[in-house]
């Protein structure tokens, strides 16, 4: 098997911009790369991701959650499986905790059930280590634009993503060795350089 990295923090934090500088480096060290995003990534998920970011009208919660999970269910059995399989380094654009953080913490609806949902559509891949890119809630949002440019999720508002931005910090203070959290206030450059590193030490770690 390979391994499998996730991204994690609210819209803005970085994630998009340091997966492919994350990319880049690993690729000139030898390594086999893929990147996903989500949702996205396979014909029904980037289908679910139109949907998801422009619905004809507000949707249920929980009907939100069943397309997150239906669009990751895709790419991890078409995408991230056959890759790790291969041996290859999967880096994910939003993963797993993405569901916990906004439909759990931010939505409200139950983390257990959610984690539930989380196992049945990963075939229970967990990833090896998970960035989490953490930044204050203004500065995010400053970075995603002005609130008429905002996608449906981004127009949320600040305390919605400060109840998920949260919820990764209690996510990372949970299993300290998986999440790797990253202060992404600084320069790309910086964020790129400490989690390069950080990733080195976890790739050192990882005995497959
Ligand atoms: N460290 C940084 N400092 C300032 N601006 C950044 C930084 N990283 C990314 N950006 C910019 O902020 C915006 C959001 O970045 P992006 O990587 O798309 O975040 P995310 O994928 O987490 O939503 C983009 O315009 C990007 O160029
Ligand atoms: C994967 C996933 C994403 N989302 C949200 C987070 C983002 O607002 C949106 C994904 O859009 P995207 O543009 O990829 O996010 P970002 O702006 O962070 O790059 O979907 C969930 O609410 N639950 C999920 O399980």
């Amino acid at each position: 098997m390979g391994f499998f990295i996730s991204f994690e923090g609210i819209d803005g934090a970085g994630k998009s911009t340091q997966v492919q500088r994350l990319a880049r480096r690993l690729a000139a060290l030898g390594f086999d790369v893929v990147t996903v995003r989500e949702p996205g990534g396979t014909p029904l998920g980037e289908t679910l991701r139109e949907i998801l970011r422009n619905p004809v009208r507000e949707m249920d919660p929980r009907a939100e959650a069943c397309l997150y999970a239906a669009a990751r269910a895709e790419l991890v059995d078409r995408v991230i499986l056959p890759a790790l399989r291969a041996g290859k380094v999967v880096l994910a654009d939003r993963f797993t905790d993405s569901t916990l953080a906004y439909q759990g913490a931010g939505r409200g609806l139950s983390v257990e059930l959610l984690s539930a949902l989380n196992a049945f559509v990963t075939q229970g891949l967990s990833p090896d280590c998970t960035v989490i890119i953490d930044l204050p809630v203004a500065a995010a949002l400053a970075r995603v634009g002005a609130p008429g440019e905002r996608d449906r999720m981004e127009r949320l508002g600040p305390a919605f993503f400060s109840r998920v931005r949260e919820y990764y910090l209690h996510l990372a203070g949970q299993d300290p060795t998986r999440y790797l959290v990253v202060d992404g206030g600084r320069a790309p450059e910086a964020v790129e350089a400490e989690i390069f590193r950080l990733v080195k030490e976890a790739l050192g770690r990882c005995t497959r």
